[in-house]
């Protein structure tokens, strides 16, 4: 028997770096599958799922304006990265039989619908899965901006941030390896000790919103489930 989830409606936020497997660059077919199943299993407990993916395993705005490029043109070259990993996310869940709507924040009506509040809802109550795509579209700004914004449009419960990690730590811990993790900790706690695990802007709305962000490693098969229902290893972020 699935036990009862604990919020109706969530976004989750999958890391795109994490869709490229072992590989060093771009999509692993076999991570992007067993990320739908992830979420299969979570849309299968009745709860209404969002996901923004993002586009570090393709392309980062950073990396172009790092050897003196135009930033603006980077970040617009990473907003599509992530079209194209939602592509591949939306290909996956649909192979499981899972109802699946792109939505794009940059128009590419041949390829996927645009973005509106509207029509998130609408898919969302429909049972669909929504992948929003394209990031925020505006440049200067991360996957982690999109996903507590998307949240705060759809009246998402709660932002689960599937990383590479298991949870926030007092330092990054793929730099300090000795660094301690948390359990618990508040949205101010998060922006005032400067722990980066998220960007300042996302963790910001999710405070002005007051919606929860639940950190945890994506590479964990079934961690979504687990952590829908009260268990699973992660920091959970919250405004008490
Ligand atoms: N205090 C911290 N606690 C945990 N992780 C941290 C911390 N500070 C930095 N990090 C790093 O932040 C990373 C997550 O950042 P980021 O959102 O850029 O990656 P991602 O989830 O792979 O997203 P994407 O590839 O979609 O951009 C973690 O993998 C971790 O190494
Ligand atoms: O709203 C947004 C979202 C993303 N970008 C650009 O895309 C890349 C990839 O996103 P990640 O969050 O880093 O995975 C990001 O580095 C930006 O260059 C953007 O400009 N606006």
């Amino acid at each position: 028997m699935t036990s009862k989830p604990l919020f109706k409606r969530v976004l989750l936020k999958a890391s795109g770096e994490a869709l490229m497997g072992e590989q060093g660059f771009g999509i692993d077919v076999a991570v992007v599958d067993r990320i739908a199943d992830d979420i299969a299993e979570v849309r299968a407990m009745g709860v209404e799922v969002g996901v923004v993916v993002g586009g570090g395993n393709i392309f980062r705005g950073v990396a172009v304006a790092s050897k003196g490029g135009d930033r603006v043109t980077g970040d617009h070259m990473g907003m599509l990265a992530t079209v194209i990993n939602a592509l591949a996310l939306a290909t996956s869940l649909r192979k499981l039989g899972i109802d699946t709507e792109v939505l794009s924040a940059i128009s590419m009506p041949e390829i996927c619908q645009s973005f509106s509040q509207r029509a998130a809802l609408h898919h969302l109550q429909k049972g669909r899965v929504v992948i929003f795509a394209g990031g925020t579209g505006n440049p200067f700004f991360t996957t982690d901006s999109a996903a507590a914004l998307r949240a705060a449009e759809m009246g998402a419960e709660a932002i689960l941030k599937g990383t590479q990690v298991d949870g926030i730590y007092s330092a990054d811990p793929k730099k300090v390896p000795d660094a301690t993790r948390f359990d618990s900790l508040t949205h101010d706690e998060v922006l005032n000790k400067g722990l980066a695990v998220m960007d300042v802007a996302a963790v910001a709305l999710a405070r002005e919103n007051r919606i929860p962000i639940v950190v945890f490693s994506i590479h964990e098969a079934g961690a979504f489930a687990k952590i829908m229902t009260g268990g699973g290893r992660a920091t959970i972020v919250r405004d008490h």
